[in-house]
């Protein structure tokens, strides 16, 4: 077979060729890709409709890994490559350790990942272990894995690179570029789940430096929600023993605290909790009317949304971006449970047998 030369053909290159000249990173950094970013941002009928005004989704499941966390890791492992570090750690709820282990893989970084037992979906440790993680669960909560992966950053040769790692920001605020890319300016508001809170600071990192160079007109208003069991954002102080479905986003104190609070002061924005039920419900009331399955923590937004609805917030005639953050298929067993039987009846392979299961008779 001919080699076929194919340097040249159009592909999206990832976010750090995509804005290198956008980033702070060191000149000369080699871009370690697996051609993250460039997400979908798909207009949701169903939100649209309920709010009276333009709802988007972006879509970051579809990133190589299945979350947000790809932009940013992307940045951090080439860093992390380009001063010549040998491993790399983190600490996680899932989404970060799944995305570290990959990049790690395609750069020869060895990865060490610190999850708190018995928190993680299955999905997520399925994709550390597979790409190659040594994976370590910590007795304790993501908190005391976070404490735990900067001791072993300040005392040992492995480079951390969870989002306090400024890199990561760097990488994750392309997303906010990408939007105002697609639309033609920022939205009106922009709302998403906050967890360690490194994508809300990320997200206000981009949209100020676009409106700096005069890429967009305005900043949106940033609207940020917890889970209930996990919302130190909104009730002011640390929780020191978070619980939510949503694994993803418990942690009780956030590392770019600071950051999100600035992000919500600065955009006239603010931070609220939604119940696990009402997470839950609008992971599947997504599903259903708008084709997008998200993991629980990443309906987190979209529960706040109709949060503010019922409590009569308007965003009729406004542009909104939720941000769902992962993809549902990392944790299908939160996503099925409480639906009871989900197979809904066993037929004999006979058409008029399933004609008639399936109501058509
Ligand atoms: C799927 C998902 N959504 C949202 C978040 C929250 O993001 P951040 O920690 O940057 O606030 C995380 C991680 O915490 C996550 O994994
Ligand atoms: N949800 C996160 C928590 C760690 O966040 P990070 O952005 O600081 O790495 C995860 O997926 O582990």
């Amino acid at each position: 077979m001919s080699t076929v030369d194919v340097s040249a053909r159009p592909q999206w290159r990832g976010v750090i060729e995509e804005y290198r000249e956008l980033l702070d990173l060191p000149a000369g950094v080699e871009a370690v890709t697996l051609r993250e970013g460039g997400t979908g941002l798909v207009h949701s009928g169903w939100l649209s409709g309920l709010t009276g005004g333009t709802v988007w989704l972006k879509v970051e499941g579809d990133n190589p890994t299945g979350s947000f966390k790809d932009r940013g890791m992307t940045a951090a492992i080439s860093l992390a490559k380009h001063e010549g570090a040998r491993a790399v750690v983190c600490a996680s709820t899932g989404n970060t350790s799944a995305s570290m282990a990959a990049y790690a893989a395609k750069s020869g970084l060895v990865p060490l990942v610190l999850v708190p037992e018995g928190k993680i979906a299955a999905g997520k440790m399925a994709q550390a272990i597979v790409h190659g993680a040594q994976v370590l669960m910590v007795r304790g909560n993501f908190d005391d894995c976070l404490m735990l992966a900067r001791q072993l950053a300040d005392s040992y040769p492995v480079a951390l690179v969870n989002s306090v790692n400024p890199a990561r920001l760097e990488g994750q605020k392309t997303a906010a570029f990408e939007i105002v890319d697609f639309l033609g300016d920022a939205p009106d508001v922009h709302v998403l789940p906050v967890g360690n809170a490194g994508n809300i600071a990320a997200y206000w990192l981009g949209y100020t430096q676009y409106a700096g160079l005069g890429r967009a007109s305005r900043r949106p208003v940033m609207r940020g929600f917890q889970a209930a069991g996990a919302a130190p954002l909104v009730e002011g102080a640390p929780v020191a023993h978070p619980e939510t479905k949503a694994t993803a986003i418990r942690i009780g104190n956030p590392a770019s605290w600071k950051l999100a609070v600035t992000a919500a002061e600065e955009s006239g924005g603010r931070f609220r909790a939604v119940t696990d039920e009402q997470i839950l419900a609008a992971q599947h009331e997504l599903a259903r009317r708008d084709g997008v399955f998200v993991e629980p923590a990443s309906a987190t937004g979209v529960a706040g949304l109709l949060a503010d609805l019922a409590a009569g917030e308007s965003y009729a005639d406004l542009v909104t971006v939720v941000t769902v953050t992962g993809h549902g298929l990392k944790d299908t067993v939160t996503a099925l449970e409480g639906l009871g039987d989900v197979v809904d009846s066993v037929v004999d392979a006979d058409v008029a047998a399933v004609a008639q299961a399936a109501g058509l008779a």
